[in-house]
């Protein structure tokens, strides 16, 4: 089998710690994402999820346990490290999309292109293929505010594409949509991480669209299983 994009060994975090208001969320979590794979995360509220995306994501520590990233050990590298890491490997995708709402569809997944020292050009084109590739090439110059929800979306998983990253982490990315959009979205998702490789872990309270991933884990009293 290829080598793992993500593996998470016996991360363990508890918020508040030594103090009476102290939660543990995650006590011994594990988790192995490999190329190709998309996997649903799915846990009632509150029980970590958003924890255990942030943390494979490099936006948070564990306590203790390893985060590899790619082969590499992420665990102990500092800030610098980290952010780089994470702007060439990983890429977010949230309930609320967040896309900047002054700029463009094209320049909302050129933007984070720039930003990773890709030349205008060559971001550009970028950006006009991934819109493409989700039946956005047409809206390329809309703001969000004149796109659908689901349309919203598909930019947000463009944007979080386009920098190649191996892993995106999604963090109940349909979760605003009606079942139709939904749909549409997660084919959406479905085609990119079967054409390109890319591991996704993907958080959500709907089981159908659970069901229809490789694999489910369940985040139970702080463990993966
Ligand atoms: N910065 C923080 N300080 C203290 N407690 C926190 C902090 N962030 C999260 N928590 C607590 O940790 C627990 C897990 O939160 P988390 O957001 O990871 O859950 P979740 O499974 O993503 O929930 P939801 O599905 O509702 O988004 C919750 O009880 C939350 O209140």
């Amino acid at each position: 089998m290829s080598e793992p994009i993500l593996s998470l060994q016996g991360i363990a975090k508890t918020y508040n710690k030594g103090r009476p208001n102290a939660v543990t969320v995650l006590d011994g979590a594990d988790l192995t994402l490999h190329p190709g794979e998309i996997v649903a995360l799915v846990a009632p509220s509150g029980a970590g999820k958003s924890t255990l995306l942030h943390i494979a994501g490099l936006l948070d520590s564990a306590d203790t346990g390893s985060v590899h990233l790619g082969g590499q050990d992420m665990t102990r590298l500092g800030d610098r490290r980290r952010t780089e890491a994470r702007r060439a490997e990983v890429g977010f995708v949230y309930q609320a999309h967040h896309l900047l709402p002054e700029f463009t569809a094209l320049e909302n997944v050129t933007l984070p292109q720039l930003a990773n020292g890709v030349s205008a050009r060559a971001a550009q084109a970028r950006a006009r293929e991934l819109l493409a590739s989700v039946g956005l090439e047409a809206r390329g110059d809309h703001r969000p505010s004149a796109l659908s929800g689901g349309e919203q979306q598909r930019v947000a998983f463009c944007r979080a594409l386009a920098n190649g990253p191996r892993l995106l982490l999604a963090d109940e990315p349909t979760g605003n949509l009606d079942p139709a959009t939904s749909d549409t979205v997660f084919n959406a998702l479905m085609g990119l991480v079967r054409d390109t490789g890319l591991a996704a872990l993907i958080a959500t309270h709907n089981l159908d669209l659970a069901a229809r991933m490789d694999r489910q884990v369940r985040l139970e009293a702080g463990r993966l299983v």
